[in-house]
């Protein structure tokens, strides 16, 4: 069996197309490095205007402001949690009727949406929060792990950042949605972590992990804890995936090391996202780990709880990728290569841009 590196000499994929496959997703994506010389002529977005206020009278995320539903946002001096005024899900819903025809079939959802402010000031970050102030949002995010995952199957803790992803707020926040269905991208996961752990004994993505770390060609950052890669097959082109060094399941299985560690990495990350552009670095990132409610009770060894960033961004803070075309109707396709962006995020300095 010929080693990676002969092969890279033989097919230097940083150079040729190819195909690479996800087993978390069971799906390929289609890598072009050659296409990254082509000339840009496409949509320029306006830069995000940086000048945020630190309290905003009128913003009901900020302490001291009424709400939609007419509740007043408490004087909080940490994380502050509420349930979303305009919920995608709500407790309870009468049942949809059955249907025996395989081509119209509906079933019940049930859940409830809830927001999570970060910090009272609307003009810091994660990237220039303390630890302690980050350390806080991740015990709020077990928190609300515990208490939800007792009713519902899955808690999707999840964050738009930046106008450019849908963020209709620009105080620093995120969102819970959590639900009596499995939603279809975890479930996918689920299944795929559980036949590679029925054919090989161990979690996969522990097994990854440790192979990234004896490649040590597409890590980022990395602590005693954590490890944060662009993933073999990333997508998006500067995607990175968050996984733990030792084996957990969710984020109800975290230590004190596990959460001193993790707000360490997700500084350092949001640092040296910002710090590659100059600029806020939009994205959607989120968690995903063993689902919750009756699954509680059943062995779920083959999930590893890992983190998901996923920034549109492409050349420039105002160049973005997107996922259109080919990649809608036939399937994912990028140009940088995953060694490539991990190398340009893991050269950017640990410290946002603004604190140098
Ligand atoms: O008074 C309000 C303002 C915003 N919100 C909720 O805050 C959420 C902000 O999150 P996004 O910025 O990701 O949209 C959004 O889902 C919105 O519904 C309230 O629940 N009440």
């Amino acid at each position: 069996m010929q080693t990676n590196k002969s092969n890279n000499f033989l097919f230097p994929s940083l150079e040729h197309q190819h195909i690479r496959y996800n087993p978390l997703k069971n799906e390929w994506v289609l890598v072009s490095p050659h296409r990254t010389r082509r000339p840009w002529s496409g949509q320029v977005e306006a830069t995000a205007v940086e000048n945020i206020p630190e309290f905003d009278p009128t913003n009901p995320l900020c302490p001291g402001v009424r709400r939609s539903s007419g509740e007043v946002t408490p004087n909080y001096t940490s994380t502050y949690v509420f349930t979303n005024d305009f919920p995608a899900l709500l407790e309870e819903v009468p049942k949809p009727p059955e249907s025996d025809d395989p081509l119209f079939q509906t079933a019940e959802a049930r859940g409830t949406c809830r927001v999570i402010c970060f910090h009272p000031k609307s003009n810091v970050y994660l990237c220039t929060m303390s630890i302690e102030e980050v350390k806080n949002v991740i015990s709020e995010w077990i928190n609300q792990t515990n208490e939800l995952g007792k009713k519902y199957i899955w808690v999707q803790i999840f964050e738009n950042r930046g106008a450019m992803m849908g963020c209709s707020n620009p105080h620093p926040h995120c969102q819970i949605w959590s639900s009596s269905f499995f939603p279809n991208e975890p479930k996918a996961k689920g299944e795929n972590q559980r036949i590679y752990f029925e054919k090989y004994g161990k979690p996969m993505l522990m097994d990854y992990m440790e192979k990234e770390q004896q490649k040590q060609e597409r890590i980022v950052y990395e602590n005693d804890e954590w490890v944060v890669v662009v993933p073999y097959w990333a997508v998006w082109p500067f995607e990175t995936m968050v996984l733990p060094k030792r084996h957990i399941l969710r984020f109800s299985d975290f230590d004190e090391k596990q959460t001193h560690f993790l707000a360490d990495l997700m500084r350092v990350l949001v640092a040296k996202y910002d710090n590659l552009f100059k600029c806020s670095f939009p994205y959607s990132m989120g968690w995903h780990g063993a689902p919750t409610g009756a699954y509680l009770n059943s062995d779920q060894r083959h999930w590893t709880f890992h983190g998901i960033y996923l920034p549109p961004l492409l050349r420039s803070a105002t160049v973005k990728k997107f996922i259109v075309g080919y990649e809608l109707l036939a399937q994912s396709q990028r140009d940088l290569s995953a060694e490539k962006a991990a190398a340009m995020l893991r050269e950017q300095s640990n410290t946002h841009y603004s604190l140098l």
